[in-house]
C-alpha cells in the first residue's frame, strides 16, 4: 500500500531543528509521506538565525502545480509564511483544490526558537487564511499576536480564542506551553461549538535545560495532528494523539539525556535532536482531557471506584429485560446489564418509571448471593435504590449524574468510550471497567462514531492495562475470537443473543469461540 501524503509548507531551517526538515521527520516516524513547499530558507542554528531568503509566490505556485496531479495531498500543514504575497498565492490554490478538501492545518510559526522573525502578515490576509485552514494552532504569543490582545491569565486567553474565530477561523488550538501563569500545560481546542482542553502536568514538560533544548514542537505537533487525521482519527482523538506524541518524544529526549549511557557532554549535544517514538504507546504521555472548561469531569475526586469482583468476566450480555436475566443466570453468566431504554413515545413516563424501577428490583433480587455482577445502565439513582452491583454510564451521563453518591454507595461504575479523548477524559475517575466500542458496525443503537475495529482496541488494550476493559458493538460468533484476541477482559453483546434462534446455546458458543471456557 502507498503512503499516504501529507503536504509540508513552511521554511527550511538549516539546523534541521524545526521548520519543514522536522515537519517531514515526524511524517516519516508516523509512516507517512511528505512532499514540501518552502516558503523561505532560513541560515540558523539552534541559537541563532543569521538571515532569511524569501521564496517568490510563482515559485511557491509552480511547486504547489506540479505536486497537485502527481502528489496529491490527504492533508497540509502550513507554517510560516514569510509575506502577504505568499499568503495569497495559497489562499488562491486552496480555494480552487477538489472537494472533498484535504485536512489543512495552519501553524502561524511569527519567530522562529533561535531569535528571527519569520512572518509579517496583515489582518485583512490573516482573516483570509483563518477561514480555509481547518484548524490553526498559535501558542500564546502567537494568539497574541494574531489578535492584537494582551494575554496574560486564563480570561485573556479565552477573549483572544474568541476573537479569533470572531475574524473567521474554524478552529483554534490554542497551545498552553507559554502559559506560565498555569500550573499545567493546558492546551485548548475551540469551534463555535465545541471546546476541549488537554493537559499536561508542566513537571513533565520540562526536562533539565542542559539535556532538553528541543525546538519545534509546535511544528511535530501541527505535523502529528495533519498525520492522525489522514489516518482516520476523529478530531478530538487525533488532537489526543498528538499532544501525547509530542510528550513521548520529550519523554525519550530526557530518559536518553538522563540515563548512564549519556555523559553531560553528550546529553548536552544531543538536546536538540528529537527521537523517533513512533505511534504514542507510552500512557503517562497522553493528556488528561475534558470537553468544555466546566467540564465535571474535572471536579472528581481520584479515589476511584469500587472494583469488579472479578475481572476477567467472559461474554457480558447486555439486556433489555428483567426475564433475560433469570433465562440467562443458569449459564453461569459473571455479568450482564439491565439496559432499558426510555423511548420518547412513551406516554406514561410514572408508568414506565415504576415498571423500571420493578425490574431493577427484580432484578437484584435474581443476583443476590450469585457470581453475576450486575449493572444498570442509565438509571443510576434506581441502582443505588435497590443496592445493583454497579451503573453503567456513557460519556454524556456523566454530565448529569452524581458520580459521588453512586461511589458513596459502594457500587462499581462502568463508562462507555469511543477513542482516545473520551479514555483520557475518564481514565482519571478511576472506574471499575472502561467499556470500548463500538468495534464493528452495529444495528443495536445510532452511532454518532465510526467503527473502531481490531487494531484500535489491540491498541486501546495495550495501554489502558490498569483497568478491566469491556468490548462492545456487532460482535457476533464469527468476530468474537479476534475480538478475545486482543486480551479484552470482557465482551459485550446485544443481538448476539437476544435476537439468536437459541440464546443460551449462542451465550455458549461465543464464550466457547472466545476461549473463555477452560
Ligand atoms: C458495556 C457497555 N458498553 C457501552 C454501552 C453504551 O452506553 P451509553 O453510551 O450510555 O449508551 P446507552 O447504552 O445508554 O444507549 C453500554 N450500555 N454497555
Ligand atoms: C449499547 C451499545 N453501546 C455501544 C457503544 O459503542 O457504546 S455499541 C452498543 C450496541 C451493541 O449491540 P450489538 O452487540 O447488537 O452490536
Ligand atoms: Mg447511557
Amino acid at each position: 500500500m502507498t503512503q499516504p501524503v501529507i503536504w509540508c509548507i513552511g521554511g527550511i531551517d538549516s539546523s534541521g531543528g524545526a521548520g519543514v526538515t522536522r515537519d517531514a521527520l515526524t511524517l516519516a516516524d508516523l509512516h507517512l509521506h511528505a512532499c514540501v513547499i518552502t516558503t523561505q530558507i532560513t541560515v540558523q542554528s539552534n541559537t541563532r538565525m543569521l538571515d532569511s531568503h524569501i521564496v517568490s509566490p510563482s515559485v511557491i505556485n509552480e511547486q504547489w502545480l506540479l505536486l497537485e496531479n502527481e502528489l496529491p495531498p490527504r492533508a497540509i500543514k502550513i507554517s510560516a509564511i514569510a509575506n502577504d504575497e505568499q499568503a495569497l498565492v495559497l489562499c488562491a490554490r486552496i480555494d480552487s483544490l477538489n472537494k472533498p478538501k484535504p485536512f489543512i492545518v495552519w501553524d502561524p510559526v511569527l519567530c522562529s526558537t533561535s531569535g528571527g522573525k519569520l512572518t509579517q502578515l496583515s489582518t485583512p490576509v490573516v482573516q483570509l487564511l483563518l477561514k480555509v485552514v481547518d484548524v490553526v494552532t498559535p501558542n500564546i504569543d502567537e494568539l497574541s499576536a494574531l489578535t492584537g490582545m494582551p494575554i496574560s491569565d486564563n480570561q485573556s486567553k479565552r477573549d483572544a480564542i474568541a476573537a479569533l474565530l470572531a475574524l473567521g477561523a474554524n478552529a483554534v488550538l490554542a497551545k498552553g506551553g507559554h502559559a506560565t501563569w498555569q500550573s499545567d500545560a493546558i492546551d485548548t481546542f475551540k469551534t463555535n461549538t465545541i471546546e476541549y482542553e488537554f493537559s499536561q502536568p508542566r513537571a513533565h514538560q520540562s526536562a533539565p535545560s542542559e539535556v532538553s533544548r528541543l525546538r519545534g514542537t509546535g511544528c511535530m505537533q501541527a505535523s502529528a495532528l495533519a498525520a492522525f487525521i489522514v489516518k482516520g482519527y476523529a478530531i478530538d482523538d487525533a488532537l489526543t494523539l498528538a499532544n501525547a506524541y509530542v510528550m513521548q518524544v520529550r519523554t525519550a529526549l530526557r530518559d536518553h539525556a538522563l540515563s548512564n549511557e549519556a555523559t553531560l557532554d553528550s546529553a548536552r549535544s544531543d538536546a536538540y535532536f528529537a527521537k523517533p517514538v513512533g505511534f504514542p504507546a507510552q500512557q503517562s504521555a497522553f493528556p488528561q482531557v475534558f470537553f468544555a472548561p466546566n467540564d465535571p469531569v474535572k471536579w472528581q475526586d481520584n479515589t476511584g471506584f469500587a472494583p469488579l469482583s472479578e475481572t476477567n468476566l467472559g461474554i457480558y450480555p447486555v439486556v433489555d429485560h428483567v426475564d433475560w436475566i433469570a433465562k440467562l443466570l443458569p449459564t453461569g453468566v459473571r455479568i450482564i446489564q439491565l439496559r432499558i431504554k426510555l423511548s420518547p413515545e412513551k406516554k406514561n413516563l410514572d408508568q414506565h418509571m415504576a415498571n423500571i424501577s420493578q425490574q431493577i428490583k427484580a432484578a437484584v433480587a435474581l443476583t443476590k448471593g450469585t457470581k453475576c455482577q450486575l449493572f444498570i445502565n442509565d438509571f443510576w439513582q434506581l441502582a443505588i435504590k435497590h443496592g445493583a452491583y454497579g451503573v453503567h454510564l456513557g460519556q454524556e451521563d456523566l454530565a448529569t449524574a452524581d458520580l459521588q453518591a453512586i461511589k458513596t454507595a459502594g457500587l462499581r461504575l462502568g463508562v462507555s468510550t469511543h477513542g482516545f479523548a473520551e479514555l483520557q477524559r475518564v481514565k482519571m475517575l478511576k472506574p471499575s471497567y472502561i467499556a470500548l466500542g463500538h468495534i464493528f458496525p452495529t444495528a443495536t443503537k445510532d452511532m454518532p462514531s465510526q467503527p473502531q475495529g481490531i487494531t484500535r482496541l489491540q491498541q486501546y488494550v495495550d495501554l489502558y492495562d490498569d483497568i478491566p476493559t469491556v468490548a462492545i458493538g456487532g460482535i457476533n460468533l464469527s468476530r468474537v475470537n479476534a475480538v478475545a484476541n486482543t486480551g479484552v477482559n470482557s465482551i459485550a453483546v446485544v443481538t448476539a443473543i437476544t435476537q439468536a434462534d437459541n440464546p443460551i446455546a449462542s451465550f455458549h458458543a461465543l464464550a466457547e469461540e472466545a476461549g473463555f471456557v477452560k
